[in-house]
């Protein structure tokens, strides 16, 4: 029995159909993460687990029992906003306690609880504070916190990391991760940063225009893409797409990551010329333009030293290669 399932759920708003038929089991434990393009339907999924949203048809299950109708308060869930939603007049301490205050529980547990969360979380010394006194990753911290004391069946978090700043979102990236490992518990995560879903998920499901697209382990996904959308959409900086007919191929179009592009400024089965370059320590992205394939993305590891309109010359490792055919669908 999984921890959550979903059968055939679709929503429309008014005429329109956002989510057109998802069938999704998340398995107890699993950290299951939702990725896809803006509007492809990530929040809306989320918010029909959670409650705050009705689906239009197809039933939702939590631990095998249908909760369609089950108000959301009831549904044993909680969640984590982009926006925090802590209350500003309450400390950190009765935010973190108040669902459970809500709930009838005794002093003693509640505290408890909280004690407990706190110090999972490193808020131990600001339990005292109102939200205003706080940092944005405090915020978050607290509102995690707060899911946390519930203990509920499920966590659901949508896009919590996006107001952070680039080393916070580092930071509570991985203190989520070691939540995870500690709580057992199930999570499902919206985001559309590529390495929260790749660092974080168990499984990733790839979503767009409202339809599972594929769902799999990371490497999973980044290894055995089903299609060009999904071998495009993960991995970062995006493959590249060169046309087979041009290479003497039979496919229709040649998946490469930018790390398997070999670049020289001597020979090479494409040339083209250097549009820009992007130096980012550890690593170079050349960008070349070819009169072919269009702009193609190279990662060099290290420092180099091409700059922009220089000639160079592409060679593809085919062994790395993905083949696609004409409707989009991977060639094995
Ligand atoms: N209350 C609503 N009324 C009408 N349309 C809505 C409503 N909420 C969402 N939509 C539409 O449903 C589609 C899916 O929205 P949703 O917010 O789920 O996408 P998303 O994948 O989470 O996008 P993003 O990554 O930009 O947050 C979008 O086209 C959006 O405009």
């Amino acid at each position: 029995m999984g921890a959550l399932t979903l059968t055939n759920i679709t929503k429309q708003f008014g005429t329109v159909d956002v989510i057109k038929g998802v069938d999704l089991t998340v398995e107890p434990g699993e950290f299951c993460v939702f990725v896809g393009p803006s509007g492809c339907g990530k929040s809306t999924l989320l918010r029909i687990i959670a409650g705050l949203e009705d689906a239009t048809g197809g039933e939702i299950a939590i631990e095998g029992r249908r909760v369609n109708e089950v108000a959301p308060a009831k549904r044993e869930i909680a969640m984590v906003f982009q926006s925090y939603a802590l209350y500003p007049h309450l400390t950190v301490r009765d935010n973190m306690g108040l669902a459970l205050k809500q709930a009838g529980q005794d002093k003693a547990t509640i505290a408890g609880a909280t004690d407990r969360a706190a110090g999972m979380l490193a808020l131990g010394a600001l339990l005292d504070r109102r939200p205003a006194e706080l940092s944005g990753g405090q915020r978050q911290r607290v509102a995690i916190g707060r899911a946390i004391v519930r203990t509920p069946k499920l966590f659901l978090f949508d896009e919590p990391l996006s107001n952070l700043d680039a080393a916070l979102r580092v930071q509570t990236r991985i203190e989520i991760a070691r939540l995870h490992r500690e709580l057992g518990a199930t999570m499902i995560y919206v985001t559309h940063d590529q390495v929260e879903a790749m660092t974080l998920a168990d499984r990733i499901v790839v979503l767009r225009a409202g339809r599972v697209e594929q769902t799999g382990a990371p490497m999973e996904l980044y290894n055995n893409p089903a299609n060009t959308f999904v071998a495009g959409f993960i991995g970062s900086p995006q493959m590249n797409f060169l046309k087979s007919g041009a290479l003497g191929l039979a496919s229709d179009s040649l998946g490469i990551r930018p790390e398997h592009l070999a670049l020289s400024r001597d020979a090479g089965a494409i040339p083209g010329t250097v549009s820009h370059v992007e130096k980012l320590g550890g690593e170079t992205l050349v960008y070349v333009r070819t009169d072919v394939h269009g702009l193609l993305t190279v990662r060099l590891f290290g420092e180099h030293d091409y700059t922009v309109d220089e000639a160079v010359h592409l060679t593809p490792d085919q062994a790395r290669a993905f083949h696609f055919g004409a409707d989009g669908l991977r060639l094995r």
